[in-house]
């Protein structure tokens, strides 16, 4: 029986485990720099850093040193990948030939229509504005939109092909597929209007009041701090299975790069028959001229041109760390001297997410609580911290050449200074803060539900909670980007709320969890689950003949066959069952029945309120539909 897993992070338990960066755990890099930098190190960086040490043993905590070695380093031994690809632009020939394979996908008898979409946009991203290659690339995306019924974005590529000089040779085509759209259009708009009746959306809202000062957090919710766990958060009344706690919105988000061709990098929503490209790059493209504007304004200003690298070399956490410094520059008007005034002035132990007034805080406010997240510096080892130094090495001067900081950091070594600091500071805390977000996809057909990743974030409020592996609440991205706190195991007076990090007993088991918990959060997990060493769902499901009366296989497939449907009405209503069931029943976790019934009350949650992928939809479309009319393609 196929359940979802929360996320497992792809674990090598042979490799050494102080070598492994956690790029190697998450992310496949392209160009492998994780590999890079154990090569580095063993040919002279390990060896330069231990005489360092040797005649200064305070050098393990300098990052000047570190830097300065690791720079020594890399322009002796190793040509850096960064530079390897060096400026992203636009391509012209990577256009065409972009094109012409989305064009080999349209055939009938190929018809892979959704691939066709990808290539046409990565196509479209390789062009320049008001070029003929980027009108064709538009009115081959129409050409799909019809196959696929989808009439309106069909009609809006027709506009966007004309607003980028389509060819007046072929004007005659684009008005008659327009014709043949807006008719389809009418006819349909009626059948949809139906359709939407039937779908009810569930707006998730805080099940307490939330704080006068801190409207996205329930008034129950306190933050408070001790040496075992640092700042964590405690609530002051019972909570039960189903209780919202937390709606927090992301300081910065990225997405991830297989769905740059899929969905904005702004909003994040799925949009792939209407992206449009950023003027400056290749990596990302947006739903809207109001999302690139915006995007534009509140950091890619500051990563255009970098973020392709920083992402395909260094992995998704530096890519959102670079972010992170971006917003943090904008937010100051690029002014770096303001950042570093307002950072000198700031007392970060003063600063506290939990009493800050949200409704009157500035942006600038809101990073001052970005900015004091842990960074687990000193718990570090010497490799992790070197590895995260040559990062910040890369990004900072690939920021430095491509952007317009240049002048600025040219001319003051004490900004050039900050920058790298500040880049620094964000690839630490987005390692141990960040959340990946995920969207649910499920194949009715086949029964498969799998959280497919498309991004990572940073929330402010939501990073002040604590791991377990046996979690008391769980974290739910909702569609507009929020991330919503829920009570998944009910939670005595003056308890802990703690979070999944995305490794939990029930599947992982505890060396793996310890380990990777060890590499990537830097601590030693001393939760329920650890020292009662709970056992996994599978190893549960081997022995549930004991709790055979309480629920059975069946029954769980059963829910799970209904769950599958994906019919959100009844999602609802398994969802309200459950959770009544897991509030009486609560005191027999870890048993196979609780358990269980927990697997099954996050899956219908995100049925509910989840992002649920559309893409499977036009996939399966795409074999399914007949061509209604099968154009030339240019
Ligand atoms: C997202 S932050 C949580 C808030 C953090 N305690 C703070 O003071 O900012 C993640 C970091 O908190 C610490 N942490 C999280 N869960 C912990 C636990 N169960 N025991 C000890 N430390 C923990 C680790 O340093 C981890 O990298």
């Amino acid at each position: 029986m196929p359940f979802p897993t929360v996320y497992s992070p792809r674990y090598h338990p042979n490799s050494e485990m102080h070598f492994i960066d956690l790029n190697t755990i998450y992310h496949k890099e392209e160009w492998g720099l994780t590999a890079q930098f154990e090569t580095l190190w063993h040919k002279t960086l390990g060896s330069s850093l231990q005489s360092a040490i040797i005649n200064n043993p305070n050098a393990t905590q300098s990052v000047e040193m570190i830097a300065e070695i690791v720079r020594n380093c890399l322009s002796s031994v190793m040509h850096p990948n960064l530079e390897k690809h060096y400026y992203d632009t636009k391509n012209k020939k990577l256009a065409v030939s972009s094109r012409v394979r989305g064009n080999k996908m349209v055939g009938k008898s190929v018809n892979r229509l959704n691939e066709a979409i990808v290539l046409y946009n990565e196509s479209l991203s390789d062009t320049q504005a008001n070029s003929e290659e980027r009108s064709l690339a538009y009115a081959n995306r129409s050409i799909v939109c019809l196959q696929l019924h989808r009439y309106e974005e069909c009609l809006a590529n027709i506009r966007l092909a004309r607003e980028s000089n389509y060819p007046a040779r072929l004007a005659e085509k684009l008005s008659q597929r327009e014709a043949v759209a807006k008719k389809a259009l009418a006819k349909a708009m009626k059948q949809d209007a139906k359709r939407m009746e039937e779908d009810p959306k569930e707006e998730l809202r805080l099940s307490h009041p939330g704080h006068e000062h801190m409207p996205h957090v329930a008034n129950c919710l306190q933050l408070q701090q001790n040496e075992q766990y640092g700042r964590h958060v405690i609530t002051t009344r019972r909570l039960k299975v189903g209780d919202v706690v937390m709606l927090d919105t992301p300081f910065v988000k990225t997405l991830q790069e297989d769905c740059r061709y899929v969905r904005c990098d702004f909003c994040h929503a799925e949009r792939p028959f209407t992206l449009i490209p950023c003027e400056g790059c290749t990596w990302v493209m947006y739903c809207s001229q109001e999302c690139l504007s915006k995007a534009f304004d509140q950091y890619h200003r500051y990563e255009c041109g970098v973020m392709r690298d920083a992402y395909s070399v260094c992995g998704r956490f530096p890519a959102t760390a670079l972010r992170a410094t971006a917003t943090a520059i904008s937010i100051f008007d690029g002014d770096l001297v303001a950042l570093q005034n307002h950072l000198d002035a700031l007392d970060e132990s003063q600063v506290n997410g939990f009493t800050m007034d949200w409704r009157t805080a500035t942006p600038k406010d809101v990073y001052s609580t970005m900015h004091v997240l842990t960074t687990n510096q000193e718990r570090r080892g010497l490799v992790d911290r070197t590895y995260q130094i040559l990062v910040a090495i890369l990004l900072h001067k690939a920021m430095v050449e491509r952007t317009e900081l240049e002048p600025t950091c040219k001319a003051s070594p004490k900004m050039d200074k900050l920058l790298f600091d500040l880049i620094l500071r964000h690839a630490q805390t987005i390692r141990c803060n960040h959340q990946l977000l995920s969207f649910y996809e499920g194949q009715p057909q086949e029964k498969v539900f799998e959280h497919k990743l498309y991004g990572a974030a940073c929330y402010p409020s939501v990073s002040m909670l604590n791991h377990s592996c046996a979690s008391n609440v769980r974290r739910l991205i909702l569609p507009d980007g929020r991330c919503a706190m829920i009570v998944i195991r009910p939670i005595g007076k003056d308890c802990q709320l703690f979070d999944s990090y995305g490794l939990h007993h029930l599947v992982e088991d505890r060396v793996l969890r310890q380990r990777v918990i060890r590499l990537m959060f830097n601590f030693q997990c001393s939760c329920e689950a650890c020292t009662h060493n709970y056992r996994t769902f599978k190893e549960l499901s081997f022995q549930y003949g004991g709790d055979f009366t309480l629920i059975s296989h069946s029954q769980q497939e059963g829910i799970y066959k209904t769950l599958a449907t994906r019919n959100r009405k009844l999602a609802l209503k398994i969802m309200r069952e459950l959770q009544t069931d897991l509030n009486c029943k609560h005191s027999r976790y870890p048993s196979y029945d609780v358990c269980g019934k927990m697997r099954c009350y996050e899956l219908s949650l995100c049925l509910v309120y989840k992002y649920v992928s559309e893409s499977f939809l036009y996939c399966r479309k795409c074999t399914e539909l007949q061509h209604l009319h099968p154009e030339s393609l240019s």
